[in-house]
């Protein structure tokens, strides 16, 4: 299949605050943007990436992937998480206008192992028109009032938390994002509304977002080592690794 990868890099990383876009920031020498982008190509599975990037930093995220190779391109991306998807989506009309299928991949999931992209483009080469990496929850999950006071207990069976890549059948993704205007937490909630199946894979507990300084400790004491370690990383794209 020709894929394409959109990866969503312009957010700040407030949750972080690292003081520099989240995409940026290092672990163990090398920056989450660039981690994530080589994860995409260790796949072998993926021809082109794009990156939506924070305007102040496109030029320093040029940088950053000068050495991924010829298939990686920068553009600029917006103030929320989906005007940056949509920005490389317009832009993968004309870098990748062959592409059979899209994946939106979050910068912030660096480690997400290669595994889990080929099993997400090989749900689409199925026939999919729109997949998600899923773990079960590990948590009771309660609903509560605006008080806190717990309504009820949550059947957790039916629950699935949602990683990236997520990946879609070009023309589903366009016309998802053509209809639907409003802001979505993650891109197959576009998919969902516009009425089209989404079929799930399982995901990775490596392919966590890195979103709080807790996650970045665990990045740098766990995830980096295992990816830097080659038997650690054959086990962990091998395996479900839960
Ligand atoms: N306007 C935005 C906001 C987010 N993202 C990207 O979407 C992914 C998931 O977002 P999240 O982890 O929430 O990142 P931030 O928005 O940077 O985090 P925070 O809410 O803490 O600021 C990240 O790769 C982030 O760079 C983006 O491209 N454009
Ligand atoms: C797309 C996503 O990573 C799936 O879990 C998630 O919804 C992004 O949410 P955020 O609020 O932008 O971090």
């Amino acid at each position: 299949m020709d894929v394409v990868a959109l990866v969503p890099a312009a957010g700040r990383g407030t949750r972080l605050g690292a003081g520099v876009p989240k995409a940026l920031v290092p672990v163990l020498g090398e920056s989450l943007l660039s981690r994530a982008v080589r994860g995409l190509r260790d796949s072998s599975s993926v021809r082109h990436v794009i990156v939506a990037a924070p305007a102040e930093h496109r030029d320093r995220m040029e940088r950053e992937l000068a050495g991924a190779g010829s298939g990686v391109h920068v553009v600029e991306g917006g103030a929320e998480r989906t005007d940056s998807v949509r920005a490389a989506l317009e832009a993968s009309e004309r870098i990748a206008p062959s592409a059979e299928a899209v994946l939106v991949h979050d910068a912030a999931r660096a480690f997400t192992p290669p595994s889990v992209v080929r099993s997400v483009i090989a749900e689409l080469a199925d026939g999919a028109s729109a997949v998600v990496p899923v773990l079960p929850v590990a948590d009771t999950v309660k609903r509560v009032d605006e008080n806190g006071t717990v309504l009820d207990t949550v059947d957790r069976s039916w629950l699935r938390a949602v990683q990236t890549p997520q990946g879609f059948s070009p023309d589903v993704l366009r016309a998802a994002y053509e209809s639907v205007g409003e802001v979505a937490t993650d891109d197959a909630g576009l998919v969902e509304r516009s009425g089209w199946p989404v079929r799930t894979v399982e995901g990775h507990s490596h392919a966590l977002k890195i979103t709080t300084s807790f996650d970045l400790a665990i990045a740098e004491t766990v995830l980096a080592p295992a990816w830097a370690d080659s038997d650690v990383y054959a086990r962990n794209t091998a395996g479900s690794g839960r």
